[in-house]
């Protein structure tokens, strides 16, 4: 099975409302679809979304940089899997979701040769999940009826979006956790937006009221490793890191310092499936629980990261996998089940997407 050629492609998708962070308001979701074609007539398929305030990527610079990758892996035969491989992650630096939709694609495409579903290739066997949802940043009312509203669709884990007004995030979260019952999960992303000292006493302040939330995601800049430190000797709220871990040198430095209690895995961060597992197995070395993560994309990399979930299902504990959830359709037809916060992987070959 040789790689014939590569196709990308445009996917367009509506939001159920707008997306909105510390660092980036979305209206609807545009990404790139990758497909991989063998010269036997199979296709491999993988997705990437351009995230430029975290990966540094956009549409445009997506696409030229897998122009840019194809002639390094055109013709060879997917036997060859390690040296595309390193094709892909040597012939140009960075553009991790770029190369994540190559890596995605591959890995389907050797999943497919194999006759297996993506899970087994990668040595999983659990196939049903539950993902929390992710609540956008805003006005307190509409946070507090954002959040019943998930509720009432079933889930019992939200992440909440916070990080543009210490004084306002401390409202936003007590009044949430007033309005919902306590079995309730609550899971708290700053997405960068806070100073150390500042994480500290919003933390303290939550504290005091009892709300200890299951983390705290990046409240600090990405690369304020001291901060991080700072933060996780002060709290009991458990801290985890996001934009500050894309590699396993990352991630092991962080580590060394004992500066997070848990990592945030992200396919589009780590420049795609490989990396993810290497991270989940040095998170595992360290004792440290992962959550796989995802941005605001499509259903063929979310379903990656299910897979790479169940790969690692002793290490990788949480889920953030809502981005399918966020949206109000879109044109991929999956066998794996997306509903609302539960996913259920089939036992079709490959990642089980149709394109
Ligand atoms: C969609 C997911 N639940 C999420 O919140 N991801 C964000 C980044 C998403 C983006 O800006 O596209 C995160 O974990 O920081
Ligand atoms: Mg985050």
């Amino acid at each position: 099975m040789k790689i014939k050629n590569i196709h990308i492609r445009t996917l367009k998708a509506p939001l159920k409302k707008p997306f909105i962070t510390s660092l980036r308001r979305v209206e609807s979701l545009e990404d790139i679809v990758v497909i991989i074609e063998c010269d036997d007539g199979t296709v491999g398929v993988g997705e990437g979304a351009p995230t430029p305030v975290i990966t540094g990527e956009t549409m445009g610079s997506m696409i030229a940089a897998v122009e840019y990758i194809k002639p390094f892996i055109i013709g060879l035969d997917i036997e060859e899997f390690d040296v595309i491989l390193n094709n892909i992650h040597t012939s140009i630096l960075k553009n991790t979701t770029a190369k994540s939709a190559l890596e995605i694609a591959l890995y389907d495409l050797k999943a497919k040769s194999l006759k297996q579903p993506l899970y087994q290739m990668l040595g999983g066997t659990k196939r049903n999940f539950k993902t929390d949802i992710t609540i956008s940043m805003g006005d307190i009312d509409k946070m507090v009826s954002d959040s019943l509203n998930a509720v009432n669709l079933g889930y019992d884990t939200l992440k909440i979006k916070i990080g543009d007004d210490p004084k306002k995030d401390v409202e936003r979260v007590i009044a949430i956790h007033e309005a919902l019952d306590k079995n309730i999960t609550l899971r708290l992303d700053a997405n960068q937006g806070w100073t150390a000292e500042e994480s500290v006493d919003l933390l303290y302040a939550l504290e005091k009221q009892d709300i200890i939330a299951e983390f705290i995601e990046q409240p600090v800049a990405a690369d304020d490793i001291e901060g991080l430190r700072y933060i996780k000797e002060r709290v009991q709220t458990p801290l985890l890191a996001d934009e500050s871990i894309f590699s396993v040198k990352d991630a092991k430095r962080l580590l060394k310092l004992e500066a997070i209690d848990y990592v945030n895995i992200k396919l589009a961060k780590t420049a795609g499936i490989t990396q993810a597992l290497a991270l989940a197995d040095l998170s595992k070395t360290f004792g440290v629980k992962c959550m796989i993560g995802c941005m605001l994309e499509g259903p063929i990399s979310v379903a990656a990261g299910v897979h790479v979930a169940s790969a690692k299902a002793d290490i990788i504990t949480m889920l953030d996998l809502d981005a399918v959830s966020l949206l109000a359709s879109h044109p991929v037809k999956t066998s794996i089940v997306f509903n609302e916060s539960e996913i259920r992987l089939s036992e079709d070959i490959g990642l089980g997407v149709l394109y």
